[in-house]
């Protein structure tokens, strides 16, 4: 496929990926999962349904036995060694406390200008340390500076945990404009808010992960048992 700018599709695929627990519960069960530039790829599933997990398994720090990670078909496990291929939001913070927007920007390779435009308050903040920003906005920036870093893929897991509404509109909003030149993951329990970002979506239940359509609503998700009936309550996100 080629995109509008001109540029061949970059597709990032895992295989094999299983995690067994060790009270014996399969957490991840034969997982097979596809990532292109061009696209949001949703992850949805239940709290302890394995979703973070996934996300370490494909970026690469938490080993999986017999699991394959390729990039445009070639191996490349761990893929976070591969120059330029892909980043990961953890759940937990990112950056250290005591270092500034700038300086984090720099070491991620992002001008911030570029990463903040639509934040004004993140640019006027830029020379402050993470720690004295509030959590939701250390969240905000996190995001925003791993979106526009240059790697052909992005994996958030939870970027909307504790954001605040009118922070949560723009980040959105900026997913969909980047992942016009990249690949991007996220996994949220925001469901409303991530739904319509998507072209691409897979439901993680009992270690098994299926794609399903987009074009479902959370109350199809929610009727079919795919999601829980009510949304749980979003975790608050604080730097330590
Ligand atoms: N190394 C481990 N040892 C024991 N249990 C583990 C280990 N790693 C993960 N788990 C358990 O596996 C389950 C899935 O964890 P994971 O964080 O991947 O789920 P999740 O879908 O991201 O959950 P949430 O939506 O709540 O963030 C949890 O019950 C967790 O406690």
């Amino acid at each position: 496929m080629i995109l509008g700018n001109s540029k061949p599709a970059q597709v990032l695929e895992a295989d094999g990926l299983q995690r067994r627990l060790p009270d014996g519960r399969q957490l991840l069960s034969d997982v097979y999962l596809r990532l292109t530039t061009g696209t949001v790829t949703g992850l949805l599933g239940r709290n302890g349904s394995g979703k973070s997990t996934l996300l370490q398994a494909v970026f690469g720090p938490q080993a999986v036995a017999d699991a394959s990670v390729r990039h445009n078909g070639r191996y490349v496990q761990p893929a976070y060694r591969q120059p330029g291929l892909v980043n990961y939001l953890p759940q937990t913070p990112l950056l250290p406390p005591n270092m500034t927007l700038r300086a984090a920007a720099q070491w991620l390779g992002v001008p911030t200008e570029t990463a903040f435009a639509r934040f004004a308050e993140l640019r006027a903040r830029q020379a402050e340390p993470v720690g004295r920003l509030s959590g939701g906005l250390a969240r905000t920036a996190e995001a925003l500076l791993l979106l526009h870093a240059p790697t052909h893929f992005t994996l958030l897991d939870e970027p909307f945990a504790g954001v605040s509404p009118v922070q949560l509109e723009e980040l959105a909003a900026e997913i969909g404009v980047v992942r016009q030149r990249k690949g991007v993951l996220v996994s949220d329990h925001n469901y409303r808010l991530l739904l319509p970002l998507c072209q691409h979506l897979y439901l993680l239940t009992n270690g098994v992960l299926r794609p399903v359509s987009p074009e479902h609503s959370v109350e199809e998700l929610i009727a079919h048992g795919y999601l829980p009936p009510t949304e749980p309550p979003l975790r608050q996100y604080s730097v330590p």
